[in-house]
């Protein structure tokens, strides 16, 4: 069977568009006639330009392709390729998708890998993780690898200068955090598959790509692998490209990166019989590596799917190594401000993000989409739908639990009762000033006023709440006179101030 060579998407990103989507049905004008296509005919008709795998070249097409029934899933459940598709997860294949949707029709294998350049992933990473649980969900084998050996070299994808080397600690303690974040996710998603009666679903694999890369040679590498690829090819590839128009170039470490990868496929096709790679869009030089490898080596046709990269709403992809990441472990960004990111997602992206971020049914998301239109729509319900929905599949139900209460705690003129974890959370968010235990209990609330720097002087403060604009953790301070007590000290240590309805501070004491 001849290698696959056709590609649809990425390289032809000049004639499609990623991000179209198309509405249900739209009238497209033909050289003589009117003809009214819908949405499934379009993903379906292969009616866009394709280009060799290898070299990104147009292949042939055939102008008037017959049309083809869609295949449905695995055991009655949904497609997957119709599911990425509708979902805006799918940019490019190394395959025809209709074909990848024949092949679907029965259990395969999938992988997505993760570099350990950090200890937690982020909210960008988090739809390689939904596109493998889709994948999960639609009755597929689904494996998560960790970067064990990968982390080593650093991937050159989509970055303008060589990668520090990170020292062997630093990488196994970043393994073990990007394992718990998958596991979060993928565990989440299979139980609550499982509670809804899908007894078919399998649990996801966690592997590691050092068990096969370290015991392998150098010598080895080079005979078994590198003798196998070429370097002209290598040279095409995006990320390479790129580095060798810079000044610093590249290190020979970084450009055999994508022969790592591309083994990694060929390992998890031999051992594990996967047959599909998915990646970020930035990830389609390696993926294809894997795919000519796996060919001429194994004379086995394995395929690429890659998704959009998600993108701030200026244009920036969401990254690790970008400032602000969203990370998904708690400690580095605490359930509360997850759930504020998301809940200030544009009103242009939050239906997007539904479809990518989240399991909610497709009609649900429409529906909401069409309430979001109504005069009677209530401002930003949508996207505490979406932060209410992404927050729980990272953090859990306490995590959902601990935002909304300390969103409510931090709400302008509040007045919910005040927990430790809720006003830590908020701390974050907020000014916040340190004093001693001597300053503070004991002490009047004026001065607590001033020296915690709510107010700029007493006049000032006793004005605030002469006026009734001045709080103590939400309650409204009535008297000048009050003095600040150990029961006033939220978990022994914190007070929150306010000086009217939004002006917050906390107080640490120590
Ligand atoms: N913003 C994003 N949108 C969609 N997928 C992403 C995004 N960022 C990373 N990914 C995908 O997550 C997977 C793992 O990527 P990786 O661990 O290298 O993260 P990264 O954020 O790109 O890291 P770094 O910033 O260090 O390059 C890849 O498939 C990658 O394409
Ligand atoms: N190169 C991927 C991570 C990865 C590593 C090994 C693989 O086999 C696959 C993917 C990234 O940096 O995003």
């Amino acid at each position: 069977m001849p290698p696959s060579t056709s590609v649809l998407g990425r390289r032809a990103a000049a004639f499609v568009l990623p991000y179209f989507r198309p509405p249900a049905s739209l009238t497209i004008r033909q050289t003589s006639h009117r003809q009214t296509i819908s949405h499934r005919d379009l993903t379906a008709r292969p009616n866009r330009i394709r280009c060799c795998a290898a070299t990104g070249a147009p292949v042939a097409t055939n102008p008037n392709p017959p049309s083809v029934k869609p295949a449905s899933g695995v055991d009655g459940r949904p497609n997957i390729i119709d599911v990425l598709e509708s979902r805006g997860l799918f940019d490019a294949s190394t395959s025809d998708p209709d074909a990848l949707r024949e092949l679907c029709a029965k259990p395969v294998g999938v992988y997505s890998g993760f570099d350990p350049t950090a200890d937690s992933l982020h909210l960008g990473n988090l739809l390689a993780i939904l596109a493998l649980a889709w994948f999960q969900r639609c009755g597929h084998r689904v494996y998560a690898l960790v970067g064990g050996a990968t982390g080593k070299i650093g991937d050159p994808s989509g970055k303008s200068a060589e990668r520090p080397a990170m020292a062997d600690e630093t990488i196994a303690n970043n393994l073990a955090g990007i394992e718990a974040n998958l596991r979060q996710v993928l565990d989440r998603s299979a139980r609550e598959m499982k509670a809804a009666g899908d007894d078919g679903i399998q649990e996801p694999v966690v592997v590691n790509n050092n068990d096969w890369v370290a015991p392998m040679s150098f010598l080895d590498f080079l005979r078994d692998v590198g003798k196998y690829a070429r370097v002209n090819t290598m040279m095409n590839k995006d990320s390479v490209k790129t580095r060798l128009a810079s000044e610093e170039g590249m290190s020979f470490t970084e450009f055999t990166y994508q022969l790592l990868q591309a083994y990694d496929f060929m390992h998890l096709s031999d051992k594990h019989d996967v047959s599909f790679q998915l990646g970020g869009s930035d990830q389609w030089g390696n993926i294809t590596a894997g795919t000519e490898l796996t060919r001429k080596l194994k004379s086995r046709i394995v395929h690429g799917v890659t998704f959009p990269l998600l993108t701030t709403s200026d244009g920036k992809k969401f990254g690790k190594s970008e400032k602000g990441a969203v990370w998904l472990t708690p400690d580095k960004l605490s359930p509360y401000e997850f759930y504020q990111f998301l809940v200030r997602t544009p009103d242009d992206d939050v239906i997007p993000f539904l479809k990518r971020l989240t399991f909610m049914p497709l009609d649900e998301i429409d529906r909401i989409a069409e309430e979001m239109q109504r005069p009677d729509y209530t401002q930003n319900s949508a996207q505490k739908r979406l932060a209410e929905e992404v927050t729980r599949m990272v953090h859990g139900e306490k995590g959902v639990v601990s935002a909304l209460a300390a969103t409510a705690a931090a709400a302008p003129g509040s007045k919910a009762v005040l927990s430790v974890e809720a006003l830590e959370a908020i701390s974050a968010d907020m000014p916040s000033a340190t004093m001693t235990r001597a300053d503070v209990v004991g002490g009047g609330i004026l001065d607590l006023m001033v020296q915690s720097g709510l107010q700029k002087s007493k006049g000032e403060a006793r004005r605030l709440i002469k006026g009734g604009g001045a709080y103590l953790n939400n309650g409204k301070i009535t008297t000048e006179k009050l003095s600040i007590s150990e029961e006033d000290l939220v978990g022994g240590k914190l007070i929150l101030l306010a000086a009217g309805k939004k002006n917050k501070l906390v107080v640490r004491v120590e």
